[in-house]
C-alpha cells in the first residue's frame, strides 16, 4: 500500500455520519499467536489481525519453528513444533508484545534466541521480564540496559516458581510471564510490587485467554497471580475487532456533532476501548449500542467538555481522548499515564509538542498532561513512527484546517490503510452541508 508522505488530514465541513469496520485487535491475535504456538494441537484464529504488530509476530513464532498459515485474510492455522528451535535472532520491528510476550516463550526454546528490533523500540523497558526469567534460572543477556537488543538462552524447560516483579512501567511484562507460565515445570506464581500497574484490563485479557486455552490462572491478590502447570489446549477462537483503532472514528462523530457506528463492537469484551462510552460520556457524546454495533452521537456541533480522566487502565487510548480534549471548550486533565513515556515514543512529550505545533496550550505533567482551550491553526505534524500519534493528528485534523501529517504510514503498525478508512469517513460529513 502506497501512502504521501505529508498526509493532508481531511476537515469535517459538517457532522460526519458513517458506518466503519474496524481490523482485528493486536493485543487478541497477538495473545492467540503466543497461547498457539505453546498449545498442545493446532489452532485457528478467525478475523486475525493483519497488521506490522501481528505479522512480527507471526515472523518471530515461525523463526522458533512455529507453522502460521496466514494465506488466507479470514482466517489463520497455527500448528506447534515438537520443540521451540533456539539459535535463531527474533525481528521485534516496533511490536511491545513481541519484544515482551517471547522473551519467556523463548526460555523454553533448545538454544539462544537473540532478540532486536526497530531503532524506536530499542528505548522501550523490557529489563523487569528479563530479571524475572533470571530469578527463575534463566540466563539472559542484555548488557545490563534492560532494553532490545537482548539474548535469552533457551534451555528447553524452566522450572517455574514463585516470582516478584516491578510493572509499572508496563503491563505487558505480567502478560509476558502469565503468557508462558503454564508450560513452567511447577508453573507459576508472580507478585507485582512497585508503583501502580497500568493497564490492568490487559492483564485482565491475558487472564481470559488462558482460560479459555484450560489454563488455571488465579488472582489471589490484586497484583498476584498464579497459573498452574499444565497443557495450553489448542484454540478455535474469533478475534474481536480492535477498540482502541475504533477510537479516532468515535472521537470524529464526538468532535464534529456527528453519528458514527462502529461494526460488531463486542457486547462483552477485555478491551480496554470499552471504556470509551463512558469517557467520551464524561466529555458531552452520547453511546448506544445496536445490533450492528456502537454508536457514538456527538453533541451538537461536536461542542465538547473538558474533563479530568484518570486513563491508566486504557494508557493507549491517550493519544486520540487528548485530541478531544484539545477540541474541547474547557480544561481537561489526563492522569495516570506516566508509563506512556516508554511506548512507541514518549507520548507525553510528543503530544505537548505536537500541541504546541498547532498553536494549543498543553503541558506535561509528572504522570499525565494538561489541555487548555485556545484557538488552534493548520500546521505540519511529526508523528514519531507512533500509530496514535497519527490517530491524533487525523481527529485534530477533522476540525482544525490545514492539518498536515507527516508518515501517516505509521498507522499499519495496527491498522493497515487507516488515512483512507479515514478519508471515507470524514468525506461523510462533507456532504451535509
Ligand atoms: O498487552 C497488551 O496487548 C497491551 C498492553 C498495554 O501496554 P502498557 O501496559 O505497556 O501500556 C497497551 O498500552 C498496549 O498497547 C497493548
Ligand atoms: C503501546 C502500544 O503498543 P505496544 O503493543 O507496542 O506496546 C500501543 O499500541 O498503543
Amino acid at each position: 500500500m502506497t501512502h504521501p508522505q505529508i498526509w493532508a488530514a481531511p476537515e469535517a465541513a459538517g457532522p460526519v455520519r458513517a458506518a466503519v469496520e474496524v481490523p482485528g485487535s493486536k493485543s487478541l491475535t497477538n495473545r492467540w499467536l503466543v497461547l498457539a504456538a505453546l498449545a498442545d494441537g493446532p489452532s485457528v484464529l478467525h478475523g486475525p489481525l493483519r497488521s506490522q504488530d501481528s505479522l512480527a509476530m507471526v515472523e518471530a513464532l515461525r523463526t522458533l519453528g512455529v507453522d502460521v498459515d496466514d494465506r488466507r485474510d479470514d482466517l489463520w492455522r497455527v500448528e506447534p513444533p515438537d520443540r521451540l528451535r533456539g539459535s535463531v535472532t527474533v525481528d521485534c520491528h516496533q511490536a511491545g508484545t513481541v519484544m515482551r510476550f517471547l522473551a519467556p516463550v523463548s526460555a523454553l526454546a533448545d538454544g539462544p534466541v537473540r532478540f532486536d528490533g526497530h531503532p524506536s523500540a530499542r528505548a522501550r523497558p523490557v529489563g523487569p521480564v528479563l530479571q524475572a526469567l533470571r530469578d527463575l534460572g534463566v540466563q539472559v543477556d542484555d548488557g545490563d540496559r534492560g532494553t532490545l537488543p537482548y539474548t535469552v538462552h533457551g534451555a528447553g524447560a524452566v522450572a517455574g516458581g514463585r516470582v516478584r516483579i516491578d510493572a509499572s512501567a508496563s503491563s505487558q511484562f505480567v502478560s509476558a510471564l502469565l503468557l508462558a507460565a503454564p508450560r513452567f515445570t511447577t508453573g507459576l506464581e508472580l507478585v507485582h510490587v512497585g508503583a501502580a500497574l497500568p493497564s490492568l484490563p490487559h492483564v485482565e485479557m491475558t487472564e481470559a485467554v488462558l482460560r479459555l486455552a484450560s489454563v488455571r490462572v488465579d488472582r489471589p491478590g490484586p497484583t498476584s497471580w498464579r497459573v498452574e502447570p499444565g497443557p495450553v489446549h489448542g484454540l478455535d477462537v474469533q478475534v474481536e475487532p480492535d477498540l482502541s483503532s475504533a477510537a479516532p472514528f468515535l472521537a470524529l462523530a464526538a468532535a464534529t456533532g456527528g453519528q458514527v457506528t462502529v461494526q460488531g463492537w463486542p457486547s462483552a469484551t477485555t478491551q480496554p476501548g470499552d471504556r470509551l462510552p463512558e469517557l467520551l460520556g464524561r466529555m458531552g457524546a452520547r453511546t448506544s449500542r445496536h445490533s450492528d454495533g456502537l454508536m457514538v452521537h456527538g453533541p451538537p456541533g461536536g461542542r465538547l467538555e473538558g474533563a479530568d480522566l484518570d486513563l491508566s487502565e486504557v494508557g493507549e487510548l491517550t493519544p486520540v481522548v487528548t485530541a478531544l480534549c484539545l477540541l474541547a471548550r474547557s480544561p481537561s486533565r489526563i492522569r495516570g499515564v506516566a508509563h506512556l513515556r516508554g511506548h512507541e515514543t514518549d507520548r507525553l512529550a510528543a503530544l505537548t509538542t505536537e500541541i504546541g505545533r498547532l498553536g494549543g496550550d498543553a503541558r506535561e505533567l509528572a504522570d499525565g498532561l494538561e489541555v487548555h482551550p485556545v484557538p488552534l491553526h493548520g500546521a505540519e505534524l511529526r508523528t514519531y513512527h507512533d500509530h496514535r500519534m497519527a490517530m491524533f493528528a487525523a481527529v485534530v485534523g477533522a476540525v482544525v484546517p490545514d492539518v498536515r501529517v507527516q508518515d501517516v504510514a505509521c498507522a499499519d503498525k495496527t491498522f493497515p490503510g487507516f488515512d483512507r478508512v479515514w478519508e471515507t469517513a470524514v468525506a461523510t460529513g462533507r456532504r451535509q452541508v
